[in-house]
């Protein structure tokens, strides 16, 4: 049996209840987690992502509306994270100013790059889409945070390279809008250096 069939990520839209790690101590089980969460959102039918992918998105053009920070973080989805680069059209149309991470160092804080829908993209050595032509930006006061896993209180699973904790470490912390399938849910317990994200956005969510 595979982990994406003992957690569904598809039917109910409810939490992946069995994907849980509770031991501090649990870098294997934090390994292992990671692959059930990737796997059962790897598992979600194309029909569904489409749906999902426009709610969150819509969440996200109706939150930057209020909130008008001077410039967005977004992200180039990877591993079959929500795909929201119609709602960056929509939002750069608006008039937002977006930036996508770029890893510049394995132990820094992620850098910034101004970023318009169309600029020519490369891969970078993470696997990533980022701007060809390199902007730096400082780092933005709103931004998506792409999450792998979250839990009931707001903290956030990665790929494991801690590059969004060391990014949100220094003060004043952005404003950050965890960005996620509902059925990423799981159990964990968070690490001291992980940042609670202000408000994870999903399909099911309903965003103020
Ligand atoms: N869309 C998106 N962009 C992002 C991030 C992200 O989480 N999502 N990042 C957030 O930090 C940074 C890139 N960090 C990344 C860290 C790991 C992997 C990755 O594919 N890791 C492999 C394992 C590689 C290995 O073990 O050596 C994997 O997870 O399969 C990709 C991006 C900046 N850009
Ligand atoms: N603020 C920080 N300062 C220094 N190192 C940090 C900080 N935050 C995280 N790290 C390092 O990053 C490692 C990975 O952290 P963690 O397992 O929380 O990654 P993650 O949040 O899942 O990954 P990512 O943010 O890249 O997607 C930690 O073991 C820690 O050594």
């Amino acid at each position: 049996m595979t982990g994406a069939s003992r957690i569904p990520c598809g039917s109910s839209g409810l939490p992946a209840s069995g994907a849980s790690v509770t031991s501090s101590n649990g870098d294997e089980a934090k390994r292992a987690l990671r692959a059930t969460l990737k796997a059962a959102r790897r598992e979600i039918g194309l029909e569904k992502r489409v749906q999902w992918d426009a709610h969150i998105g819509a969440q996200v053009v109706a939150w930057w509306r209020r909130r008008q920070p001077s410039v967005l973080g977004v992200y180039w989805p990877v591993h079959g994270e929500p795909d929201l680069r119609a709602a960056y059209s929509e939002l750069v149309q608006a008039g937002a100013q977006l930036a996508l991470p770029v890893v510049v160092s394995r132990d820094a804080p992620l850098a910034f790059a101004a970023w318009t829908p169309g600029d020519p993209m490369v891969t970078d050595g993470m696997g990533v889409q980022v701007p060809g032509d390199l902007h730096f930006v400082e780092r933005p006061p709103a931004m998506l945070v792409p999450c792998l896993g979250f839990n009931a209180d707001g903290y956030r699973l990665g790929y494991g390279g801690g590059f969004y904790d060391r990014t949100l470490a220094a003060q004043p912390r952005p404003a950050t809008l965890g960005i996620a399938y509902a059925c990423q849910q799981a159990l964990f317990a968070h690490a001291a250096h992980d940042v609670p994200l202000d408000v994870i956005v999903t399909e099911i969510s309903q965003v103020r």
